[in-house]
């Protein structure tokens, strides 16, 4: 499949190399010859740097290791250790004070603050809603969720429930009531909305008349203001947009005829080309580029059945509005799309060096999608993105200030190649691994000019707790890890960085993901927590998330909240350094053992099984309470590395994991025997006699499950892509096309 350059001694793949002549270079001036030559340059001159920092990021484990086997059983003296860390370079001195200046942000980064969505590219059908989850129904989203308690009556297959129907409206002229007050009265009460003197009028059913009593809160109005069809309200620069339908099917039995309630939802979308993607070659490369290609240029289409119709989802228009002095209000029709590239550790057969070795993933990422973002730079109307002239690049998974030096001098290189101005392409830096959270301050200082943003990943954060300290010691069961002192150290020390260095105004500060989509109810309790410590916008796993995490935004003002933080002391080193291991004073009963391995087990084969299988990246699996759980690689390398860990410290053998993983593979079948093409994971002989599965063998995803554990102590930092990677290679293989549909 790979085809040789007939001017250079790269190998290039012949569908990379179509696709990129073929359907990216003709929108652009730049001529293919020049394109090629350049990328073999870039690649030549960068990727000895890249495997250099991989090579420092294994030096380094090795003298962490060596000294925790070296001080096994002692009790740690923090000092101690801090100073190993700080001979060994993994932790650094802080320099001066200093504050960003990165420019040419959009206000959805710069001076707004809401959810962030984050999405598969690879699933054209969700990256399209997840573009269009700028603006979300309230009436939809307090409809189908627990944020209602559900009945035992109501079921959403039953049809439309005018009781829970009722329950809706007043939950959202609640909300109104909290957020837009009147100045007497109540929403609830309103029979006619009407706009008069640029000022909201309501009529209420008392014949009383009342408006709001912060007048500015309205800034635009659609249709006549005597009537109505849409007034537009704003709080806390996010916009909330009462429609109203005197024949609609709310509208026509409410008081005032609100047919629904909009929200200002996603501000920005992650579209994900690593964690919540598999994409093991070229050819499911391609696709990824593609369709980043469509959602830059506003083309991307998907059609499907649902609900027994056939429907085609495209990216949403601008919203239209006129303001109060009768002026256009145009607002974002979509969220403010960015992509997350792959990490430094990636290699990819897109294209091959002289020696035969695959490239780096991470340089050709930042290469196509910069080449394809710039599109999105040259449009002046219709669908756009950015309106301030930037690509933003998430970059996962850095160690580290070289590192993040490293990404830097990447992007300017790819700027200079395409053209582009300096620090057009930005940088979110994902604060998810250890060295950069002890060195945050100086990753920072390396990009001060392109960062906007430094998002707390905890999930990979929390793997790589565990992987670096594999030796340390057993680590404690997953939930309690959540509960120690260095995780509340790490999201405040990222807060307090971010602020001492002028993040406010200019970049987020970002919080990580809500891991239980189903659980709606349990979000609004608990993720109003981000913006109260500051944070700018925060992770939501899918846009019915995005519609509630905003309402949580106009509650709390994070802005006044950060200037109130900002006065606090920084969280210490200490907490995070204290690496959260079983205490000599605590055992664990063999239950609770049992358990938590049943638990991890369970979620790991549900992920990989689909993963392997099927090339779905990014899945809902049930744990064992049987709420379902997102999970991606950064949940699978928590749930691989604290196997591994147990196993390494004898808190179980490996007899036991087996047996587990034995009994747990038939559950996570039966879960899945309805799904088309499904393959059981275990030989019948091995797993239960109920088996589906004649082969004689375990199957590629048993195996590859079995790896992920039983290897996990050697894998490059705990991640889960080189064996994922390895089986569904070995899977696609024979058909070269997933196994199972879903
Ligand atoms: C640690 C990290 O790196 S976190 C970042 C990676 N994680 C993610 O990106 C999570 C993204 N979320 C998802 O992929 C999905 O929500 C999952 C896999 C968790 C659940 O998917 P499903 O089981 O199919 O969801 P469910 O059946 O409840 O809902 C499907 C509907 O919601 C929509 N939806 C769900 N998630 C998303 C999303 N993230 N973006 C856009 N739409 C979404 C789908 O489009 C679909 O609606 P449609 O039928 O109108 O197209
Ligand atoms: O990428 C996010 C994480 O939590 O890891
Ligand atoms: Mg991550």
């Amino acid at each position: 499949m790979t085809m040789p350059s007939s001017k250079y001694k790269n190998m290039i793949n012949s569908g990379f190399y179509t696709f990129i002549n073929d359907e990216v270079l003709p929108l652009h001036t730049i001529e293919p010859a020049l394109f090629w030559r350049n990328l073999e340059q870039l690649i030549e001159d960068l990727a000895p740097i890249n495997r250099q920092l991989l090579a420092t990021r294994d030096q380094m484990q090795q003298q962490i290791d060596q000294w925790h086997l070296a001080h096994q059983g002692r009790l740690m003296d923090i000092s101690v250790y801090e100073t190993f860390l700080r001979e060994i370079g993994y932790l650094i001195t802080e320099g001066e004070a200093f504050t960003i200046n990165t420019t040419n942000v959009d206000a959805e980064i710069a001076t707004l603050a809401g959810p962030q969505l984050v999405v598969p590219v690879k699933n054209a059908r969700f990256a399209l809603n997840a573009a269009n989850a700028r603006w979300g129904s309230l009436y939809d989203v307090f409809y189908g969720t627990d944020v209602i308690p559900k009945t035992a009556e109501w079921t959403t297959n039953q049809g439309y429930n005018p009781i829970r129907g009722k329950q809706v409206i007043a939950k959202a002229k609640a909300f109104l009531d909290d957020i837009f007050t009147l100045e007497s009265g109540s929403h609830k009460n309103v029979t006619l909305y009407t706009v008069h003197a640029r000022q909201l009028l309501a009529f209420l059913d008392d014949g009383r008349q009342t408006s709001l009593r912060q007048p500015s809160q309205l800034v635009a109005v659609n249709g006549q203001h005597s009537e109505p069809d849409a007034i537009l309200l704003k709080n806390h620069g996010l916009h909330v947009e009462i429609q109203f339908d005197c024949n609609g099917a709310n509208g026509a039995n409410d008081k005032a005829h609100i047919n629904d309630i909009v929200i200002e939802s996603a501000l920005s979308t992650i579209i994900d080309c690593e964690d919540s993607v598999a994409a093991v070659d070229a050819e499911d490369k391609i696709e990824v580029y593609r369709n980043w290609l469509g959602l830059m240029q506003g083309t991307l289409a998907a059609r499907f059945e649902k609900d027994g119709q056939m429907q085609t989802r495209r990216m949403n228009p601008d919203r239209i509005f006129t303001d109060l002095e009768g002026h256009e209000y145009r607002l974002h029709g979509r969220a403010l799309l960015l992509v997350r590239n792959v990490g430094h550790l990636m290699e990819c057969d897109l294209m091959q060096d002289a020696q035969g070795n695959f490239v780096p993933e991470g340089i050709i990422d930042a290469v196509v999608t910069s080449l394809i973002g710039a599109l999105d730079l040259k449009r002046t109307e219709g669908i756009r993105n950015s309106r301030t002239g930037s690509i933003y690049i998430v970059k996962p998974k850095m160690h580290g200030p070289d590192e993040v030096a490293f990404s830097c001098e990447l992007f300017a290189r790819v700027e200079q190649m395409l053209d582009l101005p300096e620090n057009t392409i930005k940088i979110g830096i994902m604060d998810e691994e250890r060295r950069t959270t002890l060195n945050l301050k100086e990753c920072i200082r390396q990009a001060k000019s392109r960062v906007f943003f430094i998002n707390t990943g905890f999930l990979d954060r929390t793997g790589d707790e565990i992987h670096t300290s594999m030796h340390a010691g057993p680590f404690l069961p997953k939930d309690q890890i959540k509960n120690q002192p260095w995780i509340q150290a790490y999201e405040n020390r990222n807060v307090d960085i971010g602020l001492q260095c002028g993040l406010p105004g200019k970049a987020q500060i970002g919080k990580g993901m809500w891991a239980m989509p189903d659980e709606m109810a349990a979000m609004m309790e608990a993720k109003i927590a981000h913006p109260k410590a500051g944070a700018s916008t925060a992770w939501v796993p899918s846009p019915t998330a995005a519609t509630l995490h905003a309402l949580h935004y106009h509650h709390v003002d994070v802005f006044q909240m950060q200037a109130l933080i900002k006065h606090r002391a920084q969280a210490g080193l200490t907490e995070l350094l204290t690496i959260p291991i079983i205490p000599s004073n605590l055992t664990l009963s063999s239950q609770e053992i049992e358990r938590e391995i049943e638990n991890n087990v369970q979620g790991l084969l549900g992920y990989v099984v689909r993963w392997v299988e099927a090339g779905v990246g990014c899945s809902k699996v049930p744990d064992i309470h049987n709420v379902a759980l997102m999970e991606d690689r950064a949940t699978l390398r928590i749930s691989s590395q604290h196997l591994a860990n147990w196993l390494l410290h004898s808190v179980c053998h490996k007899s036991q994991i087996d047996e587990v993983m034995q009994r747990m593979a038939f559950v996570v079948d039966e879960q899945n025997k309805q799904t088309q093409g499904y393959r059981p994971m275990g030989p019948r002989s091995l797993i239960h006699q109920e088996s589906l599965n004649d082969h004689d063998e375990p199957s590629l995803a048993f195996q590859a499950a079995q790896d992920l554990i039983f290897k996990g102590v050697i894998q490059p930092n705990g991640y889960t892509e080189p064996v994922l990677h390895a089986y569904r290679v070995k899977a696609k293989r024979p058909f070269n096309e997933p196994h199972m549909q879903i």
